[in-house]
């Protein structure tokens, strides 16, 4: 299997007035093509940094980030970025949200779309507003335009945070099938364990301060994975632990 996306030391710091925030330490990882990664950990550990250096919207890091044979250096079309809330342009069709700047009236781009809604299964809502669709489906019309150029990676900064449980559920199992339908490398950030475990060929759980790699869990569970299996719930528990681990306190011999 080929690799989609190689991470080498990468560090990263905010600057400030008191010199700067060590945001990300040394993190190595690869995700090889056709993988779907989960990225979890601690509110401030780094998740969303990880992936904005990924997607090349910030390039001032140490170490080497690379997608397929390209080093990252800013934003491509090999990369897709799906953000938590849809950002989708409410005086256009979904149609044209998803073609964007091509035309409809280019037969191939026309396909494509055709075939792009399909896959999300908003079929017959190709004339719909944004504002006539729910947060689910626009959040599936967000992830159709992001797949339009083929990505080699989608990058997913949890994109189904702002949604109720039930159409997370639902959207978790559509975003599976896009994945086993699409073939697309994946990466996602989450604050959500049964979101990870039911979604991702591995997780991929971090520390806080600075952001370091944990663990990385591969979950071998078949698709499709059940949550409330005896199986799922042993790894839902493994990623809690890592979350829970706090390094070991230094014996006090204090009386
Ligand atoms: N542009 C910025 N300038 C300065 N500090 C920043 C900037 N962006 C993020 N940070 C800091 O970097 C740290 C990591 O932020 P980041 O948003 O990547 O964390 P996260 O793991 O995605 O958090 P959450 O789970 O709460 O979304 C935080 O301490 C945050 O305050």
């Amino acid at each position: 299997m080929a690799t989609a996306l190689e991470i080498n030391q990468v560090s990263k710091t905010f600057k400030n007035d008191r010199g700067g925030v060590h945001v990300l330490d040394h993190l190595d990882l690869t995700v090889q093509e056709g993988e779907f990664v989960s990225v979890i950990g601690p509110s401030g550990c780094g998740k969303s940094t990880l992936l904005k250096l990924i997607a090349g919207l910030d390039s001032d890091f140490h170490g080497q980030i690379a997608v397929g044979d390209h080093e990252v250096h800013g934003p491509s079309i090999d990369r897709g970025f799906i953000f938590q809330e849809h950002r989708l342009f409410p005086w256009l069709t979904v149609e044209k949200n998803i073609a964007g700047n091509l035309s409809l009236r280019d037969p191939e781009v026309r396909s494509k779309v055709n075939h792009l809604i399909a896959l999300v299964n908003l079929g017959g809502f190709e004339k719909a507003y944004p504002r006539q669709l729910s947060g689910g489906m626009s959040q599936r019309v967000a992830i159709a335009r992001a797949l339009l150029r083929n990505p080699k990676v989608l990058l997913l900064d949890e994109p189904f945070g702002a949604l109720d449980a039930f159409t997370r559920a639902h959207l978790q199992e559509a975003l599976h099938d896009i994945w086993e339908k699409n073939k697309t490398t994946m990466v996602l950030v989450t604050h959500d364990i049964d979101e990870s475990v039911y979604l991702s060929s591995k997780v991929v759980v971090m520390d806080a301060k600075p952001g370091r790699i944990k663990a990385v869990v591969p979950i071998d569970l078949p698709y499709p994975r059940t949550r409330s299996s005896k199986a799922f719930q042993e790894f839902r528990t493994v990623i809690l632990e890592h979350l829970d681990h706090k390094p070991s306190e230094p014996d006090d011999f204090s009386i």
